[in-house]
C-alpha cells in the first residue's frame, strides 16, 4: 500500500464512519480503473472540500484552471444551489475546510444485478483502493453493494449516506449520474435533494485526454475505452487513459520449467491474478517484485501455442539478469505486479523451438529499446 494510505481514512461500510464527522464533500462512483477522468473528478472533490483551486491541491492529475474555477465555485456556493461559474475564486478561501470523501462500491453493481453482462474489472479492489487514496482525498468509504442497498430509493440513499452519516455540504457528480432503486435518481434529483437537505451539487463535465471538458471531436476518458484498448492489445492507449501503465497483479507460480532451458526463464502469474489481462501477445513492460524493485521485462500473454499449451498465462522474463541459474533470482511465491507499456507483436505458433528463441532475443532487444525511450521517473 502507498504512503498516502496512512493519511487516508478507510471506512469499510457505513458502520465504520466515525460519529460526529464534520462537513464533507462527497463523490460517488465505481471508479473502475481510476483513470484520468476519475482522477479529475477526485481532484475537483478535493479542491471543493479544501476550498482551493484544484491545481494547488497536490493531486497528481495536472488539473487545469477551469477545474479550479468550478471547484472554487462549489465551495463558495450557497447550499442547495448549483454553483454558477462566475463567482470570485477568493470567496472559496473563506469557507471552512471540509473532508473530501469518495464513496465506491464493492462489488461492482453490475456483478450483483446482471453478472453475465458484467465486464471484467480493470483492477482488483486492492489496486482500486490504493489508486483512490493517491488522489488527495481524506477518506474512502467502500460500500458493500447488495440487493438491500440497491433497494433504497434515491432519497433514502442520499439521506442515509450523504446527509445523516457523512454530513455532506458539497456533492460532486457527473451529469450522467444514476442512483437509487432502479436507477431512478439522476443529476436533477440530486440538485433537488441538495435543496431539501442543504448541500451544494457540483456537476462535473466529461473529461478528454487533454484534461479538459470533452470537445465534439474528442472521446471521453472512460473505463470502456481502457477495456477496449486492452482487448485490442493496445496497452499504450490504455496507459494514456489511465495516466499510468495498466497492471496485472498475482502470485508467481510454477510452470512447465521450460523457460530456463530456452535461456528465458519466465515468472508465471497464477490463475487468480487481479486486473484485466490484455490480448494475447508480447509486450514490453515492468515486473515489480514483492520488495518493490522494478525490473524491465519482456512479457508474454497466451497459451504457448508453440508447445500446444491450453492455459492462458501472463509470464514475464526479466531482462538483463544472468539467466543461467534460476535460483539466483527466485520469484516463486512472490506477489508481483506486471505493468504493460507497449505491445511488440502477436502470439505465434512457431515451427520448432529455435525460431521461437531467435524471436525472443529480438523481443528482449525491442523491450530494452522501448523502455529506454521512456522519460526518467
Ligand atoms: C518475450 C517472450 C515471447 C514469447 N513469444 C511466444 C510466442 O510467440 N509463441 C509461443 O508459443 N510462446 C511464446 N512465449 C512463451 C514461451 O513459450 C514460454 O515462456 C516458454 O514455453 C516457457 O514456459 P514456462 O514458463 O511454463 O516454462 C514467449 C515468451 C516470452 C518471454
Ligand atoms: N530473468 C528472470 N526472469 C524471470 N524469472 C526468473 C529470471 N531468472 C530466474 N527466474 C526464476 O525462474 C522462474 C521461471 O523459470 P522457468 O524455467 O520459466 O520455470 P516456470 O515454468 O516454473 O516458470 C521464475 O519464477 C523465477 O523464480
Amino acid at each position: 500500500m502507498s504512503d498516502r494510505l496512512s493519511d487516508v481514512q478507510f471506512w469499510n461500510g457505513l458502520e465504520e464512519v466515525p460519529r460526529g464527522l464534520g462537513p464533507t464533500a462527497v463523490t460517488i462512483g465505481n471508479f473502475d480503473g481510476v483513470h484520468l477522468g476519475h482522477q479529475q473528478v477526485l481532484a475537483r472533490l478535493v479542491a471543493a472540500a479544501h476550498g482551493q483551486a484544484a491545481a494547488d491541491t497536490g493531486a497528481e492529475t495536472g488539473a487545469g484552471a477551469e477545474t479550479g474555477e468550478q471547484a472554487d465555485d462549489a465551495a463558495a456556493a450557497a447550499p442547495g444551489e448549483v454553483p454558477s461559474r462566475t463567482q470570485s475564486p477568493t470567496q472559496a478561501h473563506t469557507q471552512p475546510r471540509a473532508q473530501a470523501v469518495a464513496i465506491t462500491f464493492d462489488p461492482h453493481p453490475l456483478q450483483v444485478h446482471r453478472p453475465e453482462e458484467s465486464p471484467v474489472m480493470l483492477t482488483g479492489t486492492a489496486e482500486k483502493v490504493q489508486r483512490l487514496t493517491e488522489t488527495g482525498i481524506d477518506a474512502l468509504l467502500v460500500l458493500h453493494y447488495n440487493l438491500d442497498l440497491a433497494g433504497l430509493t434515491a432519497e433514502e440513499f442520499v439521506k442515509t449516506y450523504f446527509v445523516d452519516t457523512l454530513h455532506a455540504s458539497v456533492v460532486v457528480i457527473g451529469h450522467d449520474v444514476r442512483f437509487g432503486r432502479g436507477n431512478s435518481g439522476n443529476f436533477e434529483t440530486m440538485v433537488e435533494l441538495g435543496r431539501r437537505y442543504g448541500f451544494t451539487v457540483l456537476g462535473v463535465d466529461d473529461f478528454a485526454l487533454s484534461g479538459r471538458s470533452v470537445a465534439e471531436t474528442e472521446r471521453r476518458c472512460s473505463s470502456t475505452w481502457v477495456r477496449e484498448a486492452l482487448e485490442a492489445g493496445d496497452v499504450a492507449a490504455a496507459a494514456e487513459v489511465l495516466g499510468r501503465p495498466h497492471a496485472v497483479l498475482g502470485e508467481v507460480v510454477h510452470g512447465a520449467a521450460r523457460g530456463r532451458g530456452l535461456g528465458f526463464p519466465t515468472a508465471n502469474l497464477g490463475g487468480d491474478s487481479e486486473g484485466m489481462i490484455p490480448a494475447d501477445g508480447v509486450y514490453a513492460g515492468w515486473l515489480v517484485d514483492a520488495a518493490g524493485a522494478r525490473w524491465p521485462a519482456a512479457i508474454s500473454v497466451g497459451s504457448n501455442p508453440t508447445f500446444h499449451g491450453v492455459e492462458r498465462v501472463v509470464e514475464s522474463h526479466v531482462i538483463d539478469r544472468p539467466t543461467e541459474e534460476v535460483e539466483d533470482f527466485d520469484l516463486y511465491g512472490q506477489h508481483v505486479r506486471v505493468e504493460f507499456v507497449q505491445r511488440l507483436r502477436g502470439m505465434v505458433a512457431y515451427e520448432g523451438v529455435p525460431k521461437l528463441v531467435e524471436q525472443m532475443y529480438q523481443d528482449v532487444e525491442q523491450t530494452r529499446e522501448v523502455l529506454s525511450r521512456l522519460p526518467a521517473e
